[in-house]
């Protein structure tokens, strides 16, 4: 748990963090977001004591952050930014063992650590190990950034703009890596953004300051239903609020079951309805979909089912739904890691429900 109370920071007469009180409980991913200079950085950069407090403390569990000592900060707290800060001269490994190396861990047990953190980003350990950081793509700097954060197995990770510099499709690759990393480490995270769809994609809580101040503090959902004002809502943009609502709801929240064909070749439409119904292999993945075409006059053709005409239980429901606008469908199959078909997720349920 992180608790931040009356965290306060001056420059020059002038507090460009006033006041901000806040708790991100153990486990919990809060989100600090707001406008350029609003002072995101600066409270995440008090928190690991890089930058003095004015006034205010700051709790990590029950103790105050300025009485740890140094080493112990550094093994609580990780600490990873946009430019990976990697050492250029340095291997992937040599990078991940900085803190492991300052604790004074075994070799032994610092190697095993960076193999267990490479495959935990899905970076081959005997590829990646002994590479050098211009060696590597921007996503895979960053994961290893953020590998070389956890190593230490520190109970918090601080992250500023992790994934600021890489490209849309890299960072959505990052965020659902980050996403699943939370899940499998349970680690309590604040995370520094200016993008709100990456807020809301990621934060179990997320904070929007403004010139220094904390303006609203709530789940994602309380925030898109419930802003505190204007400055909350203009912030957040009020034009798509639907598909940003879609963002924070998932595949398996509307699954429902498929049907499957036992005679596939005799099925026929029905055109005054949208029934529909699934082709499966002997694997139980699917073939094709029979039926279920936006438009009545294609209602009849068979659809093959590809990788990307499909949904997994983890995808959000604008994706799913982006995914059904994109291929002309009114449904979309849900598969397991198997690819086998567990469900379907249909436009309809969308509608049907409130978001
Ligand atoms: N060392 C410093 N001396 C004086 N003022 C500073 C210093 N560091 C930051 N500031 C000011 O404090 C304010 C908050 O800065 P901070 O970097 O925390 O903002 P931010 O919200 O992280 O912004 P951005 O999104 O642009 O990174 C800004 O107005 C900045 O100019």
């Amino acid at each position: 748990m992180i608790e931040l109370q009356g965290l306060t920071k001056t420059y020059a007469g002038k507090d460009v963090v006033e006041e901000v009180s806040l708790r991100v409980e153990s486990g919990e991913f809060g989100v600090l977001i707001g406008p350029s200079g609003c002072g995101k950085s600066t409270t995440l950069r008090m928190i690991n004591r890089l930058i003095p407090i004015t006034r205010g403390r700051i709790l990590l569990g029950d103790e105050d952050v300025t009485e740890l000592p140094p080493e112990q900060l550094r093994r609580r707290i990780g600490y990873a930014i946009q430019s990976t800060g990697l050492f250029p001269h340095w291997t992937v490994a040599e990078n991940i063992a900085v803190v492991p190396g300052l604790l004074k861990w075994p070799k032994q047990r610092i190697d095993a650590r960076i193999d267990e953190l490479l495959n935990l980003f899905h970076l081959d350990a005997g590829e990646f190990r002994h590479k050098y950081p211009h060696q590597l793509s921007g996503g895979q700097a960053q994961r290893v950034g953020v590998a070389r954060a956890l190593a230490a197995d520190p109970e918090a990770l601080l992250m500023d703009e992790p994934f600021g510099a890489v490209d849309p499709l890299t960072r959505d690759v990052l965020q659902n890596e980050m996403l699943r990393v939370h899940r499998q480490t349970g680690k309590t995270i604040v995370f520094v953004t200016h993008d709100m769809d990456e807020a809301l994609k990621l934060a179990s809580r997320i904070a929007i300051l403004n010139a220094g101040r904390l303006v609203q503090y709530d789940r994602p959902i309380e925030l898109l239903t419930q802003p505190a004002d204007e400055f909350v809502r203009n912030f957040i943009g009020k034009a798509d609020l639907g598909l940003k609502l879609l963002s924070r709801r998932w595949v398996y929240q509307y699954q429902q079951s498929a049907e499957i064909l036992e005679q596939p070749s005799s099925f026929h439409h029905d055109r005054s309805s949208v029934t529909h119904g699934w082709e499966i292999d002997d694997q139980g993945r699917p073939l094709c979909l029979h039926g279920g075409r936006l438009y009545a006059e294609e209602s009849e053709q068979r659809t093959r089912v590809t990788h990307e005409w499909s949904a997994t239980p983890d995808m959000t429901m604008k994706e799913a739904l982006s995914r059904m606008v994109w291929f002309r469908v009114m449904v979309l199959p849900v598969l397991d890691e198997q690819e086998r078909l567990i469900g379907e997720v249909a436009m309809q349920g969308v509608m049907g429900r409130e978001p």
